[in-house]
């Protein structure tokens, strides 16, 4: 009998599951060189990521100069199609995350995903990282019409799941408050693409390798 009081552990991708910043940042720079402006640290393009690439890229533009309507018309799909081509050169799993998720399976616990990354992208990385079996559901930036912190896309994911007790993990406020707005407790991880204090994301948990990830679930009050 599993003690861990949920049937369902979701995870956030970009920067909760995997490190996908190497990636986001060559396509970034990529993007940026066929317009005259100068590449970003991989480390200064983190904090860019979560609200989908779109954002990413006028996140880039406003700190290297400013952008227009056209200007990112002209960008984005230079920036998508190289991504696309280019999904898991630098990308690895966080340290520890295979283990865990083992510990999980044999638990009994579904594993899930929640992103706000395009199906586009999230199908076919997830499947060259070799994990694309391991989730019982994976819910896309596009998947529905709403993206996090909206609650719908953290609920559909819990549902295609199998439904029951659930709990999120993630990297970002769009995270932390997408699972509070959808009634589910969250685990923030410090290792991800934070913009601040860990803190600052006001979850019930914070993780700071996926070794703490099954002491803390089976500790969790099953009450709560
Ligand atoms: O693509 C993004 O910006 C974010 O993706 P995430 O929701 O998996 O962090
Ligand atoms: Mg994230």
């Amino acid at each position: 009998m599993s003690r861990i009081p949920f049937d369902v552990v979701g995870f956030d991708l970009d920067g909760t599951l995997l490190d996908t910043s190497g990636d986001l940042a060559a396509a970034v720079n990529y993007a940026l060189a066929t317009i005259d402006r100068p590449p970003f640290a991989v480390e200064a393009i983190q904090p860019f990521v979560g609200k989908g690439a779109k954002v990413m890229l006028q996140r880039a533009l406003t700190s290297s100069g400013g952008y227009d309507d056209e200007l990112i018309a002209t960008t984005l799909p230079v920036l998508l199609d190289y991504y696309e081509q280019n999904l898991a050169i630098h990308s690895v799993p966080y340290p520890g995350l295979i283990a865990a998720m083992d510990q999980l399976d044999q638990a009994g616990v579904k594993l899930a995903i929640c992103t706000n990354k395009s199906k586009r992208f999230t199908i076919p990385l997830m499947h060259q990282i070799g994990l694309s079996d391991r989730f019982a559901s994976i819910v896309c930036g596009d998947t529905l019409h709403v993206s996090k912190p909206d609650p719908a896309p953290i609920l559909e994911m819990v549902a295609r799941a199998g439904g029951g007790r659930a709990i999120f993990l993630g990297d970002t406020i769009n995270d932390i408050a997408g699972a509070r707005n959808a009634a589910i407790p969250s685990i923030a991880v410090s290792f991800g693409f934070l913009d601040g204090p860990v803190e600052n994301l006001e979850a019930d948990a914070v993780i700071h390798h996926f070794d703490e990830l099954l002491p803390l679930l089976e500790s969790w009050p099953s009450s709560c």
